[in-house]
């Protein structure tokens, strides 16, 4: 996507150096950081230096390259992928990502896995901008179907929550991949943008990505969606995914739930944008299969932002020995969700698990929350 008129993508690679994007202190400062092994790979993953269920499990898969041209034995491979999965337990790409890279590599000679493996990871990072893209297509045919449906109001209100965007993948988003292609095609799209407690990924993020793509949209606290959905200011929700069972129960993050529930309340449809390689078909009851990533106290007791002369620091909320409890994510059953957009188009959760969305169906999802 663009910033400042110039192309980015979240992650880059200049030989055997790896570029990402950090995370941490945007929206006050649009720098790169450098990640030259596992450990610096597994400690941008696990403090969010890089995020987004896509965007980890790449940058995995570069760890796991990283280590190739170091030590390719299986022992060294074997032990980086453990570490590497070990940071983030939930969103089930970073372990699909691992362990597709480290497959390929063990079943190549040790002597050419270093030269075979940073084009491995270069294919599924090239794959995730093609498949985003997809993804944006089939979400925004979705999204302007329910504006014509909605008889062609002067604004489709839609509400995300989090940041399924450019910065959560390779390049284009989930979420946000419909609503720029929405956007793009003339749909007048207006996104209220959930903050996101505790990390605030929308009110660092997803209001920085929606400015730099002249997406008209407003900032909301958590609390508000479910007051705005019923004054029937929101047309539709739509959000990522970390990882979706065979029923169609979505994990994703911590409060999108509660979007879900105030959306079936108002006859909102609720539609879920992720790649097919978010579904983890060997899972069939979220709530009870899925592991929730629990977090550190202090995300919730701390708060990061900018003082006025720039610096990123990080200040107290609440009283010191304050106890919190911080999970990451949280999963909304297959049974509230509208429609799951995948690069393969839309599917909707039946008892039989996710079925491809007829067009038929596809009208349904428009018309009014399933
Ligand atoms: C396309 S991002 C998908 C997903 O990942 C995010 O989690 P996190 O920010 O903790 O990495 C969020 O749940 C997004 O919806």
């Amino acid at each position: 996507m663009k910033v400042n008129d110039q192309a980015w993508r979240s992650i880059w690679r200049e030989g055997a150096i790896l570029h990402v994007v950090d995370q941490t202190v945007l929206p006050h400062r649009f720098v790169s950081r450098t990640l030259h092994n596992v450990a610096d790979v597994a400690d941008a993953i696990q403090n969010m230096v890089v995020r987004g269920a896509p965007l980890i499990g790449v940058t995995g898969a570069y760890g796991v390259a990283l280590a190739a041209r170091h030590d390719a034995s299986d022992a060294t491979l074997n032990a980086a992928a453990a570490t590497l999965i070990a940071t983030r337990p939930t969103a089930i790409n970073l372990r699909w990502a691992v362990e597709q890279t480290l497959a390929q590599l063990l079943a190549l000679d040790v002597s050419l896995r270093a030269s075979a493996a940073f084009a491995l990871a270069d294919a599924l990072a090239e794959a995730d901008v093609d498949t985003n893209a997809a993804i944006g297509r089939h979400g925004a045919a979705l999204l302007r179907q329910r504006w014509e449906n909605l008889g062609r109001p002067a604004r489709l209100n839609v509400l995300t929550h989090c940041n399924a965007g450019w910065l959560g993948c390779v390049d284009w988003g989930t979420a946000l991949a419909a609503l720029y292609q929405a956007h793009d095609s003339g749909v007048p799209v207006h996104v209220w943008i959930d903050e996101t407690r505790p990390r605030n990924q929308g009110a660092s993020l997803t209001t920085w990505e929606l400015a730099a793509h002249g997406v008209p949209a407003t900032l909301i606290v958590d609390n508000a969606g479910g007051l705005l959905m019923q004054q029937g200011q929101v047309d539709a929700c739509i959000v990522g995914a970390d990882r979706i069972t065979a029923r169609g129960d979505v994990c994703n993050k911590v409060g999108t739930y509660l979007k879900a529930l105030a959306a079936q309340a108002h006859q909102v449809p609720f539609y879920v944008a992720a790649p097919v390689s978010t579904i983890d078909w060997q899972a069939w009851d979220g709530p009870r299969e899925i592991e929730i990533e629990v977090r550190a106290a202090s995300e919730v007791t701390h708060i990061t932002g900018r003082t006025t002369e720039g610096r990123v620091v990080q200040v107290q909320l609440a009283p010191p020995g304050t106890a919190a409890h911080n999970p990451a994510f949280d999963v909304t059953p297959a049974t509230l969700v509208s429609a799951i957009v995948t690069e393969q188009g839309a599917v909707a959760a039946t008892a039989a698990g996710l079925q491809p969305l007829r067009p038929a169906h596809q009208a349904t999802a428009a018309a009014s929350a399933i």
